[in-house]
């Protein structure tokens, strides 16, 4: 597979690709999957509150069934001990943080991106997004380990532009951080050459996954998967949920989580199959 830098990445529009739930043995084409995950508008609805986007039983017990066919990841930018929590399951690898703080089964835990360099900074741009957006009506100031993301979907309109350009600010005066796109929030992030695509890329080394008998597939919802699509097209599939603002860099979609918990329930059973034969 091409190095990343040197590769050219083809972009379309999500409403023009195929549903990943055609024709899955053919998608996978005799291969193994290692299943690749990103939370939020993937396996949990986007909603008002990140408290309260609560997985279900049955999409627990189907990435539980999943898991005991092949390797499956979560990869999110929430923080890796929320998004633990929230899945619940531990027989599955975590990267939260967009990937900056990975664990997985047998108290697997590294931090491969370098992002402790940047707690320091990201400590003082909390205090100072706290101080700064207080009197902001529905802000809300989220911590990760290693990002911030200032959330505005419950901002009224008129003060939208005042969260971004306070958080503009924050970021400018921090050069260890930068700023990351996603649904109605503005993210600070190590100013660091880390990103999903490469949490992907570093587990798929660790987990000795890069087999030709085995195929990774990437489902996400949001901008930052961009990063995940392209570091495995070409190699992989990449499946895109539902859409966001701009092009992606993913093959396939499904419409929303109830389509990609019967993609996983359908993918497990092709698995099965598989090992029959
Ligand atoms: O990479 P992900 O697992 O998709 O995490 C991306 C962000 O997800 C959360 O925010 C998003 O979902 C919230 C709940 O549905 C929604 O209210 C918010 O508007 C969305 O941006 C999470 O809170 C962030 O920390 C993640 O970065």
């Amino acid at each position: 597979m091409k190095n990343q830098s040197t590769k050219t990445i083809q972009k379309h529009e999500a409403t023009d690709l195929p549903s990943a739930l055609i024709d899955i043995p053919q998608l996978i084409n005799g291969k193994k999957p290692a299943v690749f995950l990103d939370y939020d508008g993937c396996l949990s609805p986007i909603v008002k509150d990140p408290d309260k986007a609560v997985m279900t039983q049955e999409m627990r017990d189907t990435l539980q069934r999943l898991a005991s066919v092949c390797s499956v990841a979560v990869v999110s930018g929430r923080d890796r001990a929320n998004v633990e929590k929230l899945v619940q399951l531990d027989n599955l690898y975590y990267a939260g943080s967009h990937g900056f703080d990975i664990s997985g089964p047998n108290n697997m835990h590294t931090e491969p991106g370098g992002a402790s360099e940047a707690v320091p900074a990201l400590d003082k741009a909390q205090k100072t997004l706290d101080e700064r957006l207080k009197d902001v009506e529905g802000v809300l100031v989220e911590r990760k380990r290693y990002a911030i993301a200032v959330h505005y979907r419950n901002v009224p309109d008129d003060q939208v532009s005042k969260v971004l350009q306070v958080t503009e600010g924050v970021i400018a005066e921090h050069p260890e951080l930068k700023k990351g796109p996603g649904k109605k929030i503005m993210e600070l992030k190590p100013n660091l050459d880390w990103h999903k695509g490469k949490a992907v890329r570093w587990l798929m080394n660790e987990l000795d996954l890069n087999k030709p008998d085995i195929v990774p597939l990437y489902i996400g919802d949001d901008i930052t998967d961009e990063d995940a699509f392209a570091e495995l097209q070409g190699e992989g599939i990449g499946i895109m949920v539902g859409e966001h603002d701009d092009k992606t860099a993913a093959e396939y979609r499904l419409e929303d989580v109830t389509d990609v918990l019967a993609f996983l329930e359908a993918l497990t059973q092709t698995i099965k199959s598989q090992q029959d034969v």
